[in-house]
């Protein structure tokens, strides 16, 4: 052994000596994970949150995170002389002077968008699989409270550089909180600090995003990982899958390798995003002046469903009557306060309301296909319909002059299209899965088909057995030699058995190995 190596293992034997890390790691490297492209989403969720904590601490080092007036003398000239707030020059400032200091805000700030965009899609991976079921209910709510922190952190992000278009959102925040009856008032000026706008509220915002709520976001995904890993991962139906054992790839080398090289292509697409596509150009939008708005304003993606419904929300004022003194309920409490109450109050009691009427207690460690689930499936096409419309409304200033069509038409389509949209859509998904059920060949394999060409140029079809692809293509012979791990939970020896070939078994997939999930 070289010097190297040496040192190498005297430090392992130092380790495991002290900390039994042997056994650990022995035990973690030959977990077995389940493989699908779907669980991949949650992994772009993951290596996005990474490049954010790398971008954003970058970004703190020159970011000034002050609302106090300053006269404008930086690189921009069309701002020069102008006041603007401390935050709004430091970001200009990152944006134009600091060496790659653009590239990493639009990177940071992409990555922000990947980020949600990928628990959403997610979120619904879990969802139409019925993924969300007994014993992973916890993680479903863990997820669930995740993606409001991600929302709100991403709010808040967008917010900091003070700019004519986050100003307008933070304003209507303050709007939005000043609505919640009987507190809103005192809940805005407690964190305002004073009335709107105030000084207080952009250096309170920055704790939050860069400390407080990324670390309760760490601390909940650590946790979201370490129940997935103790539970073990899902996996789709198929040849030799079950509800009682584990098949796919071992965590190492073949998982983590996977794992690390989409790190990087994420890392990849999310850079090329930052280095290529504008994203945020607050130099075009000017400082925040709270009596000014300026057209085309939209918040980020994930705000839009927020926004449309404001947009959409007719005019109605709710008075409680006088038994309740008079109390009027502002309009904006019902879109940006009630909806969103509703929504998540929803997401978090999902597994309970579904489990209420298929009075289900079993576990579920094979994932469903969405075509078996009519009911869950049309409700999930509905309701996502529903969230798609309001996410619309957010551009209905775009959209009339887009379509050249009065401001009025655009809001009264999309609120009719709000209630008929998803009531269509969630029927025709129903009719279509039903109608799928009945074809007889559903959910069988594929049968091949072999096509031949004649000499005089016509073909000829035949359909070949399955027996004999599997013979053919897959060549298996009559007794298969495949590995298996022993032990419970994974944490055996790889070991080398012979087995009978049956159409069952998972051997014949290369690098696959087959444990039992208790
Ligand atoms: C859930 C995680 C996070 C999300 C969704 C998020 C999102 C955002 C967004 C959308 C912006 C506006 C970027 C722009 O166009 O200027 C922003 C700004 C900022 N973020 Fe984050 N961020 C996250 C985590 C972090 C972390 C962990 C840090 C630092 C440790 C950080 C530091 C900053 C700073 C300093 C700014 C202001 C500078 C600027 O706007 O360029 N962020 N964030
Ligand atoms: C910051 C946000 C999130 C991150 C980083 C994250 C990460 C992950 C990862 C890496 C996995 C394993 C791979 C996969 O199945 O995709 C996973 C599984 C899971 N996640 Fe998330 N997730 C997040 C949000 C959510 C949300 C919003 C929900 C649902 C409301 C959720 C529910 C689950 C469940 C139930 C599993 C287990 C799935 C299974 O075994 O099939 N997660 N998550």
């Amino acid at each position: 052994m070289s010097t190297l190596e040496e040192r190498a293992v005297e430090a392992a034997d130092f380790a495991d000596e002290r900390l039994g890390v042997a056994k650990f790691a022995r035990n973690s490297f030959n977990k077995i994970f389940p493989d699908h492209w779907s669980f991949m989403l949650g992994e772009i969720a993951m290596y996005s949150f990474v490049i954010l904590i790398f971008t954003g601490v970058f970004l703190t080092f020159f970011y000034v995170p002050s609302s106090h007036l300053i006269t404008y003398h930086g690189s921009y000239a069309p701002l020069r002389g102008q006041k603007v707030s401390e935050a709004y020059a430091s970001t200009l400032n990152i944006s134009f002077n600091v060496r790659a200091g653009l590239v990493m805000r639009q990177i940071h700030h992409w990555a922000a968008d990947v980020f949600i965009a990928a628990i959403v899609v997610h979120l619904l991976r879990i969802f139409f699989t019925g993924a969300y079921r007994k014993p992973r209910e916890l993680n479903w709510i863990i997820g669930s409270s995740l993606l409001i922190l991600s929302i709100v952190n991403g709010f808040i992000g967008y917010s900091l550089p003070d700019d004519l278009i986050s100003g307008t959102g933070i304003r209507i925040a303050f709007s939005i909180i000043l609505s919640i009856p009987v507190i809103g008032s005192y809940l805005a000026f407690f964190i305002f600090g004073s009335n709107f706008p105030g000084t207080s509220i952009i250096p309170r915002f920055f704790i939050l995003h860069v400390l407080i709520l990324p670390a309760i976001i760490a601390g909940l995904i650590g946790a979201h990982l370490a129940i997935m890993w103790h539970q073990k991962h899902t996996q789709y139906p198929g040849r030799g899958r079950t509800n009682r054992n584990v098949v796919g790839i071992p965590f190492w080398p073949a998982y983590a390798l996977q794992a690390g090289g989409f790190f990087f292509i994420t890392s990849a697409v999310i850079a090329a995003l930052g280095g290529f596509v504008q994203i945020n150009p607050i130099w075009l939008y000017g400082p925040y002046i709270p009596y000014k708005v300026s057209y085309a304003v939209q918040p980020d993606w994930y705000m839009g469903w927020l926004d449309g419904a404001l947009r959409l929300m007719p005019s109605w004022e709710a008075v409680f009557g006088p038994t309740y003194g008079g109390h009027m309920i502002p309009n904006v409490f019902f879109p940006a306060v009630l909806l969103p109450g509703i929504t998540f109050g929803l997401i978090f009691a999902w597994p309970w309301i579904e489990r209420r009427f298929t009075k289900d207690n079993q576990e579920h460690n094979i994932c469903d296909r969405p075509r078996e689930h009519p009911v869950r499936t049309s409700v999930g096409v509905g309701v996502l319909m529903f969230y798609i419309v309001l996410f619309l409304a957010s551009a209905t200033d775009v959209l009339a002059n887009t379509f050249e069509t009065s401001l009025n038409l655009v809001l009264w389509t999309l609120r009719i299209m709000l209630f008929v949209l998803p009531l269509v859509a969630g029927l025709v998904t129903y009719l279509l899965l039903r109608e799928i059920a009945q074809i007889p060949t559903i959910g069988e394999p594929k049968v091949p088909v072999e096509i031949r060409r004649d000499v005089d140029g016509s073909f000829a079809f035949a359909e070949l057995s399955i027996h004999e692809t599997d013979e053919e293509i897959l060549e298996l012979p009559e007794e298969v030699a495949y590995r298996s791990l022993v032990g419970s939970n994974g944490g055996g020896q790889l070991h080398h058995a012979t087995h009978q070939g049956n159409s069952d078994d998972v051997s014949e997939e290369h690098g696959v190995f087959e444990v039992p999930r208790d």
